[in-house]
């Protein structure tokens, strides 16, 4: 299916939150936080619901800002809420390693080589070649051999105190393993509110929001302290605003 067309003044607004494309040149890290919301700061109608919240125009521009990544990393509670393609269909023969964070290995039987599971969208591409293989982060305490996968996985050791896995180890081995620098994290909201409070982690953060309330069983996005944004720009579409911006 073809993506609806993007309107040409955004890409002048895009260019300074985004690295350069040429991943082989540059190897810097970069890491790009990007979600779409509604106006009242939801992401979802409720717990585990797949929600439409943008219009194609700013759903082909999240397409387009995959194109400046070489990896799309979500949390466990994304994969099984939306089952996503988490491909890059800007472009030609662009290929991005989609990433999921998921600490106690909850989709082993999703990427299983027996799943007795109906297949996930993430599975059928590699399997069918065309998507990369997807890397699973688990904990460190997890025993399990990694040729019985469809998928990569890397191992962290959780934090003493509060049992996350640091997201510096995580790019690090990321980097390390597989070569990825070029980050694009799209969720969900506990990954998000985390973030949010992680200025030396995030380049760039980019907000859909679309002209919709979803009520209060919806899952929101809401940093556990207040912070204020810098390098602000906003950019009207169709029916929803995009805001650009830096966390320092
Ligand atoms: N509107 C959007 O742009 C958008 C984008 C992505 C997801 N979503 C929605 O968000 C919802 C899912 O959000 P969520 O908060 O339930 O799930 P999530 O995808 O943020 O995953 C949360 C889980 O990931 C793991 N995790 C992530 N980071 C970790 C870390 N640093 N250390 C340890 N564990 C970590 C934990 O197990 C945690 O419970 C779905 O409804 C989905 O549709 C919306
Ligand atoms: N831009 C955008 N608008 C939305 O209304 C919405 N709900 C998402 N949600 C982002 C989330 O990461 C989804 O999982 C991916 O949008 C899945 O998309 P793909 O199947 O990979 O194309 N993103």
């Amino acid at each position: 299916m073809s993506l609806h067309p993007i309107d040409e003044s955004l890409f002048p607004v895009l260019k300074p939150y985004l690295s350069s494309n040429s991943i082989h040149r540059h190897r810097r890290r970069h890491v790009t936080l990007t979600y779409a919301q509604s106006i009242d700061s939801k992401i979802a109608a409720g717990k585990g619901l797949r929600t439409h919240i943008s219009h194609e125009e700013t759903k082909t521009m999240t397409h387009y800002i995959r194109s400046f990544h070489d990896s799309l990393v979500i949390g466990i509670g994304t994969l099984l809420a939306d089952n996503p393609s988490l491909n890059c269909r800007y472009g030609e023969g662009n290929r991005i390693t989609p990433i999921i964070i998921d600490p106690t290995f909850k989709s082993m039987e999703i990427f299983s080589k027996e799943s007795k599971v109906e297949k996930y969208k993430l599975v059928e591409n590699y399997l069918n070649g065309s998507g990369n293989k997807p890397v699973i982060v688990i904990s460190d305490d997890i025993e399990v051999s990694d040729d019985r996968f469809n998928c990569d996985i890397v191992r962290i050791r959780r934090n003493n105190g509060d049992g996350k896995l640091s997201w510096n180890s995580i790019l690090n081995q990321c980097e390390d393993q597989f070569g990825l620098h070029k980050f694009m994290i799209e969720g969900g909201a506990y990954i998000i509110n985390d973030l949010l409070l992680c200025p030396d982690i995030v380049d760039s953060l980019i907000i859909t929001i679309g002209p919709v309330f979803l009520g209060e069983n919806g899952v929101s996005v809401s940093p556990k302290t207040p912070l204020s944004l810098k390098d602000v720009i906003w950019w009207k579409g169709i029916s929803d605003s995009v805001m650009c911006s830096k966390l320092k």
